[in-house]
This record gives C-alpha cells, structure tokens and sequence, in this order.
C-alpha cells in the first residue's frame, strides 16, 4: 500500500515538487503518469525511501518513512521496496546470480543461492545464471533485473518507464511479466510512464497523473 497527503520535494534552488495525494491499497496497480520533468522519477525516489520529502505525509508498505533513517531506511528499503530502474545497474564485475544475491547484502540478510535460482527460473533465464550483464540481450537483462527486484518479495515494486524503447512485442510481455511477478508476491505495483501501451495494456489500474511545477 501507498498513502501520501501533500507530498512535496524540492531540489536545491529549484521550484517544489508538489505531488498530488494518493492512497493505493496492497495488491493494486498505479500507473505513474506525466510528460518529461513532472517529477515520475522524484517521486519514486521519495516512496522508494531513497529521497526524503520536503514536506507531507507518505506511509509505504504500513510504515512511515518519515519514523525511519539511516541504516533502518535501507533496509527496509532492501526487504520492502522491489525497484526496476529505467538504467538496470547490473554490475558487469559480476555474473547473473552474483548480481542478484547484492540485494541481500542492501537489506542485511544472508545470501540464499537456491532462492537467487528459484528468482531466475520464474523469470524464464535460470539458464543465464553464469553469464555477465554484457553477455545478456536488452529483453534478458530486463528479466534478469525484474528477478533481483522481486528476490526477496517485497511488498511494494517501483517500475521507472519498463516499456521504454521496447517494440509492442516486448512491451506486452514486459508488462505481463511485472503483473504476474507482483501477483505473486501480493505487491502494489507503481508503473512510471508515458507510454500510452501501457494505459492501453492496464485499464483498471488507477493512475496518478503529475505535473510539471509552473516557473515563477
Ligand atoms: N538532481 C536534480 N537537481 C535539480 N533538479 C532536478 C534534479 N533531478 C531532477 N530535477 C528536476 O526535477 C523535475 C522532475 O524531474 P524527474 O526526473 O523527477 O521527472 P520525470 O517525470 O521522471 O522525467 P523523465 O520522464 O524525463 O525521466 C524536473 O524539472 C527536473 O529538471
């Protein structure tokens, strides 16, 4: 779940962020919506716990952010927080299962290789385990980093524009695949975008539309 009221953020000499409220309940689907610069990514970053508001309220996964810092906002972040970033950052010093078992080290658990498997195989790319990031097609890397998202279900997963650059194709089965990994986890699902697919490809999801601030 996911409430804000009066959420805002504001970038250094830059104009507030204002965000308008919004209450999405487990289990559901938000489509995060609005053109270049209304603030998708900042406002990611600010449920994600990776940012800190200016100002309002904001309760993701039963907990308010605003009681957490430090060290306890990580890992909370890492058992909670499942995040497919528009730039993947799977470390090329690293293979397939090494990349995802990171995601224990950020939420301060012991690394479970039979589970970094399992994670793969349900993603359909348990055969890649062994390879580098480089070695991986788009469509695989992708698969490979919604695995290290949903490795330790968590309860939240914060997609920033998955459908970019993809063909309607790929598109359709990129979004297939978030549905069923966050149906399997009972996961609210927040999809950055302004691709009109995935409108199309999600009708009953609710959608939180953002504006850009207005200059002074
Ligand atoms: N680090 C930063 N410092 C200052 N301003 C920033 C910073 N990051 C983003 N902004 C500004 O904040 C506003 C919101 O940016 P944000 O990246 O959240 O938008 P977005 O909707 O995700 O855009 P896009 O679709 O292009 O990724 C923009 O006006 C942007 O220029």
């Amino acid at each position: 779940m996911i409430r804000t009221r009066s959420l805002a953020f504001a970038y250094p000499g830059a104009p507030a962020l204002r965000f308008p409220d919004c209450d999405v309940p487990q289990g559901g689907t938000l489509l995060l919506q609005g053109r270049s610069g209304a603030g998708k990514s900042s406002w990611l970053a600010l449920v994600a716990g990776l940012r800190a508001p200016a100002d309002g309220e904001l309760v993701v996964a039963q907990q308010d952010l605003r009681a957490l810092s430090g060290v306890a906002r990580d890992h909370w972040r890492g058992r909670s927080i499942g995040f497919l970033p528009q730039k993947l950052h799977l470390s090329e010093a690293l293979n397939v299962v090494h990349n995802l078992s990171l995601a224990y080290f950020a939420a301060g658990l012991p690394a479970s290789e039979a589970q970094v498997e399992q994670a793969l195989a349900a993603l359909g790319v348990a055969d890649l385990a062994h390879r580098r990031p480089s070695q991986l097609s788009g469509g695989q890397a992708q698969r490979v980093a919604l695995a290290r998202a949903v490795l330790l279900a968590p309860k939240v997963i914060l997609a920033d524009e998955p459908t970019a650059s993809l063909d309607d194709e790929a598109a359709g089965s990129a979004l297939a695949l978030l549905q069923q990994a966050a149906a399997r986890c009972g996961a609210t699902l927040v999809i950055a975008t302004h691709d009109r697919r995935v409108r199309e490809a999600l009708p009953r999801a609710q959608s939180l539309p953002l504006h850009a601030p207005v200059a002074a």
